[in-house]
């Protein structure tokens, strides 16, 4: 089977859009479609064609996204990826992947492509690894109760409109940006997006609340959520559901909290993409109100490796001499010196004996901070040559605040 692989152009979302919504086993409603087909971008669509059938298809969001440092980095989000039930386990998706890889080599756009997996078993064979967790968290309005945190007790909160809230809510997210690896600058079309509020998508639930937190009248925080009334025989049984809290100091993020999960009617409060070291999880005086699943979340893939390393910043001083293996990539495979600390980094060609041997999946997967390359190591992933090599690297590597893609796409 001849499989070619080419830019759909302008018209990508009507030719991609049928053919998407086989692949994956959906009747997209409008309201919902029209929010994606909102931040599509069509110039960077891909289909994979077998003779005039559209067997397969590959996008790209242009994000921009905090690493180590912190910096911003202009990072590739691979979305929208789907192979039609026909046309599948023939290398579709190979063809797609590695089109996509060296496309963005050539162009030298974005050194690190990120994704989140419908399925995980996917992607570790085209060099991505898992470089970000998803926790849900169900926390029982019961057992909420939460040490004190001090001056939250100043902070107001306040219902608002979406819409007219927008600019102030993006003013806050900004804000925050910087204070975690993973999380994504906002543009215009991805905070419409936030607020758009298909009904397609509510699931039973409330339309979408908007509230400020406010001290002095100055808007330090807000939240988005939804409410989906349970009544039951026993009594409500209703759930808060979170989207987003953001807040520019400790304060006001556990008024909003405190809020969200003391709501009458609803005996609990869900949020989807929390981190593990989420404030809210060490605020809780019964650890056990918060019933937490883990699962991946974000996938990274270094693109360009000496360039995705030298963009990022090291916790402690480095030095050290990474072999690479990159079958797909082989631009990335080989030996590299990498230099750097918390105010700089280069990374280069080099001819001498490796420190560390090492996947680019698993670079990929340590770049944001975590894992910790030691714990890679010692599940046999990185090979140590040089004794002390890897708790050295590991500890430049890691990122004090955990990584997490709070954005999903
Ligand atoms: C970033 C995102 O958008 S995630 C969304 C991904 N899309 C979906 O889940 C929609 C439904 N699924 C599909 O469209 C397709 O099955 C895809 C895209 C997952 C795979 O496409 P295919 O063209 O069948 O993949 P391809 O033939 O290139 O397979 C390559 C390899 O991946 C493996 N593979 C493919 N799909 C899966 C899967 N779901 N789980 C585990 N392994 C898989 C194949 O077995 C093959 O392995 P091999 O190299 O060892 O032989």
């Amino acid at each position: 089977m001849t499989i070619e692989v080419r830019p759909l152009g302008a018209d990508a979302w009507h030719q991609a859009f049928t053919m998407m919504e086989l692949s994956f086993g959906e009747t997209w409603p409008q309201d919902a479609a029209d929010v994606e087909r909102a931040r599509f971008e069509p110039d960077r669509s891909i289909g994979a064609f077998v003779g005039d059938t559209l067997a397969g298809h590959a996008a790209i969001y242009s994000f921009t996204m905090t690493v180590p440092g912190p910096r911003s980095l202009d990072v590739a989000g691979v979305s929208l990826v789907g192979v039609l039930p026909t046309h599948r386990r023939r290398g579709v998706l190979t063809a797609l992947m590695r089109h996509q890889l060296h496309d963005l080599h050539e162009s030298g756009r974005e050194p690190v492509a990120v994704l989140t997996a419908s399925e995980p078993a996917i992607y570790g064979r085209y060099g991505y690894g898992c470089a970000t967790q998803w926790v849900y968290a169900e926390v029982n309005r019961a057992k909420r109760a939460m040490r004190p945190v001090p001056g939250s007790d100043e902070v107001t909160v306040r219902y608002a409109d979406p819409e007219k809230s927008l600019d102030v809510c993006a003013g806050v997210r900004d804000a925050i940006v910087p204070t975690r690896p993973g999380y994504v600058r906002h543009n215009e079309p991805w905070r419409r997006g936030e607020i758009a509020d298909p009904e397609s998508e509510r699931g039973g639930a409330s339309a979408l609340r908007c509230v400020l937190a406010e001290r002095d009248g100055e808007v330090t925080g807000f939240a988005y959520y939804r409410s989906k009334a349970n009544w039951e025989p026993g009594g409500p049984n209703g759930t808060t559901i979170v989207q987003r809290v953001h807040a520019t100091d400790t304060a006001s993020y556990a008024a909003l909290w405190r809020f969200l999960t003391d709501q009458d009617l609803m005996s609990k409060t869900t949020h989807r993409r929390l981190s593990l070291d989420d404030p809210l999880l060490s605020w809780l005086r019964d650890p056990r109100a918060a019933m937490v699943t883990v699962r991946d979340g974000m996938w990274a893939r270094l693109v360009d490796v000496r360039r995705a390393l030298s963009e990022r910043r090291y916790t402690t001083p480095l030095d050290v001499v990474l072999e690479v293996r990159d079958d797909l990539c082989p631009w990335n495979a080989g030996r590299w010196h990498l230099a750097g600390d918390g105010s700089g980094a280069s990374c280069g060609r080099v001819d001498r004996e490796p420190d560390l041997v090492l996947d680019v999946a698993d670079l990929g997967a340590a770049y944001f901070g975590r894992p910790v390359l030691a714990a890679l190591g010692a599940a046999g992933l990185v090979e140590e040559r040089t004794p002390g090599s890897l708790a050295a690297t590991s500890r430049a590597f890691t990122s004090e605040v955990l990584p997490l893609l709070d954005t999903p796409f």
